[in-house]
């Protein structure tokens, strides 16, 4: 699923009034969307609380439609009628009913509309828009958002002030980064999207490059086997792995891209951790590996396809050294933890160190800030943006981990996942998701789906395990995941 920004949707909006349909036409239908989802919540009495914009405009709207069918419903406003204009004001003609003001609080119903903000939202709630709001959410009422929950920045999720929660929300045309970002995601209850009568091809037209991330926009890339594969035609990663005190991130992420279908999987180990190490492999193979030197003789053997390097490894200049050998080698790389860090406030020095090399970054929210410290474009905006700032300026595919996990490649490309559960935060839980995404690559999926393809496998093994899962369990529910993954249509 498509994303959109609030500028797109009045781009979409401009350019479908200039076809023929006017603005006011396209109200009616979102406020009678509005109208039809009430129904199937279960009916009035309603409380329809409008805004001073287009969004309370559709509440008028639904307002009329739902009367006119025979619900209870009351009307109130934010700010006075007068100062209503264009459709917002033509709608709220069309209202014949009495107008309450919006700070009374509403009395008698079971179902509150919040059609105060929608895309329009420009600062932060405060004063009586605030007061409004937090009334809506003492209230205990099931609420159905018009659009966006009010309060929601619609492109970055973000709450502004206060914000409306919400049993459901109906939004039109397409959705927007803000229902799948975080807070957003959770403020909006359930999501539906309704055709108000902007053409497909207006849509289609739109330059969005974010979407949900799901199979319909890698499944095409996974590997694919042959009846007579062998598993050198599989890939080989070379994951490696921490001194002895450090070593078991590595060895999640090398069980993880084994399950994940790499024909072969070598864990790359210091001498010290040698016998630490094989102690606790099997089909995983063992080099002993101590430093960047011999990181260049292992990797002049071409079976080698990707190089996992990060979690366990340290922090330092032989971790940035190791790393400069492995993107000079022109290997696929997934970098995380240690790696990540040992470039902090230096993404510029890791971008070189990559040296061009397809690349996979897996920050969580607090190595990312560390990572690019001073680097332009990566404060202060949406998740999504930031994400993006850095994958152009490293060149590398960004995995901004959290609840919210953006993927974003440097070409604009980028994802939001939603498949996954909480219960993912826990102990090893990225250092698999590392194994996941090289297991992929070594298998010669292009680094932008193999990271959208490594998370939301990542989140699916979640979703099966749930409560009690430790990292352990991931790589092993591989096969089912990946089963149902081959099941879909
Ligand atoms: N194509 C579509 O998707 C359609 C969407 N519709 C609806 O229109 C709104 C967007 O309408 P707009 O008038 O641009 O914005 P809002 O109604 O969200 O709000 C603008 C209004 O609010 C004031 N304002 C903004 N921020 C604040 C604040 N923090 N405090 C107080 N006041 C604020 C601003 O000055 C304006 O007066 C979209 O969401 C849909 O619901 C169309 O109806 C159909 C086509
Ligand atoms: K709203």
């Amino acid at each position: 699923m498509r994303l959109f920004t609030a500028a797109q949707m009045r781009e979409a909006d401009r350019l479908t009034i200039a076809a023929g349909t006017s603005g006011r036409e396209l109200m009616e239908r979102a406020g009678a969307a509005v109208a039809e989802a009430v129904r199937r919540m279960g009916g009035g009495p309603v409380a329809v609380m409008c805004g001073p914009g287009n969004n309370g405009g559709d509440g008028f709207v639904a307002a009329r439609l739902l009367a006119g069918h025979g619900t209870a419903v009351t009307v109130h406003l934010l700010g006075e009628r007068q100062r209503l204009t264009g459709d917002a004001a033509l709608a709220a003609a069309d209202w014949t009913g009495p107008v309450h003001g919006a700070s009374g609080g509403v009395r008698d119903c079971a179902l509150i509309v919040d059609a105060l903000f929608g895309t329009g939202l420009t600062r932060a709630l405060d004063g009586e828009a605030a007061a409004v709001v937090e009334a809506i959410n003492r209230s205990g009422l099931p609420v159905l958002a018009v659009d966006m929950p009010s309060g929601v920045d619609s492109d970055t999720g973000e709450v502004c002030g206060v914000a409306v929660r919400a049993a459901r929300t109906v939004t039109f045309a397409g959705a927007k980064a803000g229902h799948f970002l975080l807070p957003g995601r959770t403020l909006r209850g359930q999501l539906h999207v309704v055709d108000i009568g902007i053409p497909g091809s207006v849509v289609a037209g739109l330059d969005s490059r974010l979407a949900v991330n799901g199979p319909e926009t890698w499944q095409h890339a996974l590997p694919s086997l042959e009846e007579d594969s062998h598993k050198y035609r599989r890939g080989h990663a070379l994951v490696l792995s921490g001194p002895m005190t450090r070593t078991g991130a590595a060895r999640l992420a090398a069980r993880a891209a084994l399950r994940v279908g790499s024909g072969l999987v070598t864990l790359g180990s210091p001498r010290s951790a040698v016998l630490v190490n094989a102690a606790h492999l099997t089909a995983i193979m063992l080099r002993p590996c101590d430093g960047a030197a011999e990181l260049r003789e292992i990797l002049e053997d071409p079976r080698f396809s990707v190089v996992a390097l990060g979690p366990g490894y340290g922090v330092g200049e032989a971790t940035r050294e190791a790393i400069r050998v492995a993107g000079a080698s022109g290997r696929g790389l997934v970098l995380d933890a240690d790696a990540l860090t040992s470039f902090e406030g230096d993404l510029a020095g890791l971008a070189s160190a990559l040296g061009g090399a397809p690349a996979v970054l897996t920050p969580h929210g607090g190595e990312f800030e560390r990572l690019t410290r001073g680097a332009d474009g990566t404060r202060g905006v949406s998740k999504v943006e930031r994400a993006r700032a850095a994958a152009a300026h490293s060149g590398a595919v960004l995995v901004l981990k959290g609840a919210d996990t953006v993927i974003a490649a440097s070409d604009g490309r980028a994802a939001i996942n939603a498949h996954a559960s909480p219960y993912l935060a826990t102990a090893g839980s990225g250092d698999v998701l590392t194994g996941l995404v090289a297991g992929l690559m070594a298998q010669g999926m292009p680094p932008y789906e193999a990271a959208c393809a490594g998370v939301w496998l990542h989140g699916d093994a979640g979703l099966r395990l749930g409560p009690g899962l430790i990292a352990e369990d991931l790589p092993e529910i591989m096969p089912a995941a990946l089963r149902g993954l081959a099941d879909k249509p």
